[in-house]
């Protein structure tokens, strides 16, 4: 039974479309593996499915309802693991983790937080401080955080960096595990990690590509875009609506070669 679903979504950070038309859904036990280059969107369809911002337009539902009108609700179902480790440097690891834990309903937490150093492989450091650990170290204290207390969907933002392959091995079981019990996992990666199946959803496919949009401006437009790209694009989106930053290339998007698409923008 499909549980988590995304649809028509649309995103902007900044003042950039980034996405549009992107559809996902997943069922339990599923992993859905987000790729694509660099900029097409994988972060900020992560935040999305956290709740962290809010989709230029479309939706997402967990169960047929939209994870918005209850983000209490959300957050407590959800892991959501960013770039950032968050590993305070003043505090040792296990007083890290008690500090995520206090913000989740967890039983016996210091024996659960022991169970999840355990499964990183870093019980040994649990009275360590923070200011202290390699950055692998950090990224494995700050994933032991997911392990913490119920949850049912994981949304992991490149998970493996900063770990070497025996962590990486470690978090393949973890995530195969938490799948084995209905965990649904979402997480972007530009490496592979070992986990059974994973499905794959290329953000590529519904990136806009900056200058189709702008060749479908206006002449003035067109010459505009090409003294100064950011400027025309600006130009297309500065009053913040949908309509004025022009959606309708988007759907074209997916005809256009990848290779050349953001070509000079990053
Ligand atoms: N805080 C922000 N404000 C404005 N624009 C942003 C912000 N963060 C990201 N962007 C832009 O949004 C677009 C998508 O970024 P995002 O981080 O989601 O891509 P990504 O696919 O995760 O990239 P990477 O593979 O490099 O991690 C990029 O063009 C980026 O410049």
């Amino acid at each position: 039974m499909i549980v988590f679903t995304g649809s028509d979504l649309t995103c902007r950070r900044g003042e950039r479309l980034v996405f549009a038309d992107l559809a996902f859904d997943a069922s339990r036990g599923d992993a859905l593996m987000l790729r694509g280059r660099n900029g097409a969107g994988k972060s900020s369809l992560l935040r999305l499915m956290a709740g962290l911002s809010e989709p230029l337009a479309g939706t997402i539902c967990w169960e047929n309802d939209n994870i918005r009108q209850d983000m209490p609700a959300h957050r407590a179902r959800m892991q959501y693991l960013g770039h950032q480790d968050a590993v305070k440097p003043v505090l040792t690891v296990r007083d890290n983790l008690r500090l995520w834990a206090s913000l989740r309903e967890v039983d016996n937490i210091d024996a659960v937080i022991d169970q999840a150093l355990d499964a990183l492989g870093i019980l040994h450091l649990a009275n360590s401080s923070g200011r202290f650990l390699s950055s692998g170290q950090k990224r494995r204290t700050a994933l032991a955080r997911i392990l913490i207390g119920e949850s049912d969907l994981w949304l992991l933002d490149e998970p493996t960096v900063g770990l070497d392959r025996e962590s990486c091995a470690d978090l393949a079981r973890l995530i195969d595990d938490f799948r084995a019990n209905g965990g649904i996992v979402v997480y972007s990666t530009h490496v592979d990690l070992d986990i059974a199946s994973p499905r794959i959803l290329n953000l590529d496919e519904f990136a806009i590509p900056m200058f189709d949009w702008l060749a479908s401006d206006s002449d003035e437009n067109d010459e505009f875009a090409e003294n100064d790209p950011d400027q025309a694009h600006d130009n297309g989106a500065k009053d913040g609506t949908h309509e004025n930053v022009k959606p309708g290339p988007a759907r074209s998007a997916k005809a256009h070669s990848p290779s050349t698409d953001f070509e000079g923008i990053a």
